[in-house]
């Protein structure tokens, strides 16, 4: 067991263990979100046929610049496929993104053309070729849609639907179990007694691990007193893909996260971090499931769970596990210097001359207010001097799953 390392240390530790998880087919629908299992290839040319891009009249390739009067041989609308090719000295009318009859040239604008009985004229030129959409122009059949580990956007469900995909197939979402433990926690939705506080790190970390694309099968919470602290944890570990423990992990005189983890016979990575906060974090592997047990005090938790269990998370689903990082400027002081390597709280927002990370009030690792609105981490290198206000800072993007820059980093 290593003791207190450094959190890329830490990290290798744990994502030398993941292997992404496999493959499910699942509704186009609930792709959002997801990340591709394999390579999306176009299946066909997109348009597969010409279309016309505006609403007007097809002319005959033979007839541009010949003729200037046209007899009108059909009028199409949406939906519906020309009888027969065009026939010269014809025009033929066509709808926006209509296919076009056999033998077109170019298609008129219906505003640029005098309707006249069943006749059209059009004086004017056009070259071959305009307002008409090419087969293939969009995709061509094989084209790359998106690789293997791109996570599903708007624009992605798009095209695949366009090439009429009802299924997709998606990394499934990692099953992760949370078990709080402590005598003194109850679920937010139990009555404490004296002396008891509520649960507010489970529904927190649940939440965390649902942005990042995990699936929540449970959050519990055990102690010393009510006993069975190891049949939970072994119950968790054979229906999850990941387990995250929370409190006890200091030494502390009860409900000893490191003693259950060694109780169960789990192979320890590591126990201590040199981070503040989430110094009391470790990691263990039980039957090749890894285990990471984060501090109790809510901010260590938080900030424990974005640099150690997120990136499992991103790595059981074949994305990047490491956060999306910018540089920003901070126009808040932060009075401490000195200690290990720091992470603050805080909204990074992106303005005309780039980010500015603002710091969150309630920066000790005992309280929850720093964490509303919290979208990013402030690292302090250890031994810093107090941050001045104004300051360059190098900032970490938490739960941007949805914005794409997880798949880009
Ligand atoms: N003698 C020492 N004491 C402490 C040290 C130390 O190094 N030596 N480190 C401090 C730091 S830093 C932290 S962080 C905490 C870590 O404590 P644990 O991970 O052992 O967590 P607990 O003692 O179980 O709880 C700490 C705190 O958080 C509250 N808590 C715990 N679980 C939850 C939950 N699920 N929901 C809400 N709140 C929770 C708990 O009631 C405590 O107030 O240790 C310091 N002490
Ligand atoms: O571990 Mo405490 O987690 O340093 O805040």
């Amino acid at each position: 067991m290593q003791l207190n390392v450094n959190l890329e240390k830490a990290l290798e530790y744990i994502l030398s263990r993941i292997s992404p998880l496999p493959g499910e087919s699942i509704p186009l629908m609930q792709a959002l979100g997801r990340v591709a299992f394999q390579d999306l290839l176009a299946t066909r040319d997109l348009p597969s046929h010409p279309q016309a891009s505006l609403d007007g009249y097809a002319l005959h390739i033979n007839d541009l610049g010949r003729l200037d009067s046209f007899k009108v041989q059909e009028r199409l609308r949406n939906g519906e496929l020309p009888r027969s090719p065009l026939i010269p000295g014809h025009a033929v009318g066509v709808v926006t993104g209509g296919p076009l009859p056999g033998g077109t040239g170019a298609v008129i604008a219906q505003e640029l053309v005098t309707v006249k009985e069943d006749r059209v004229i059009f004086t004017g030129k056009t070259p071959q070729g305009s307002n008409i959409k090419t087969p293939g122009e969009d995709f061509r059949a094989g084209d790359l849609l998106a690789r293997g580990g791109t996570r599903f956007d708007a624009g992605l469900l798009g095209v695949l639907a366009a090439f009429g995909n009802s299924e997709v197939m998606v990394y499934r979402r990692p099953r992760v179990m949370i078990l709080s433990l402590g005598s003194e926690i109850v679920p937010f939705h139990a009555e404490p007694v004296p002396g008891q506080i509520w649960d507010s790190n489970g529904p927190l970390v649940a939440s965390l691990v649902t942005r990042n694309g995990g699936q929540v099968v449970g959050v519990e919470v055990v102690s010393e007193k009510t006993n069975g602290v190891k049949e939970h944890l072994l119950n968790m570990l054979k229906q999850a893909d990941l387990v995250l423990t929370i409190g006890g992990g200091a030494s502390g005189v009860c409900d000893n996260a490191l003693s259950e983890l060694q109780g169960i016979g789990a192979d320890i990575l590591f126990w201590g971090v040199q981070i503040k906060p989430g110094s009391h974090s470790g990691a263990a592997i039980w039957e090749s499931k890894p285990i990471i047990s984060l501090s109790g005090n809510p901010a260590a938790c938080a900030v424990g769970y974005q640099l150690l269990a997120a990136p499992v998370i991103r790595a059981f689903q074949s994305l990047d596990p490491y956060p999306h990082r910018l540089s920003a400027l901070c126009p808040d002081p932060y009075p401490k210097k000195g200690g290990p390597r720091r992470f603050l709280r805080g909204l990074a927002t992106c303005h005309q001359d780039g980010w500015r990370v603002s710091l969150q009030p309630g920066q000790k690792n005992s309280m929850l207010r720093s964490l509303i609105g919290c979208n990013a981490l402030v690292e302090l290198p250890a031994g810093h001097p107090p941050l001045e206000p104004g300051s360059r800072v190098s900032v970490l993007l938490l739960n941007n799953a949805y914005t794409g820059m997880e798949s880009q980093a």
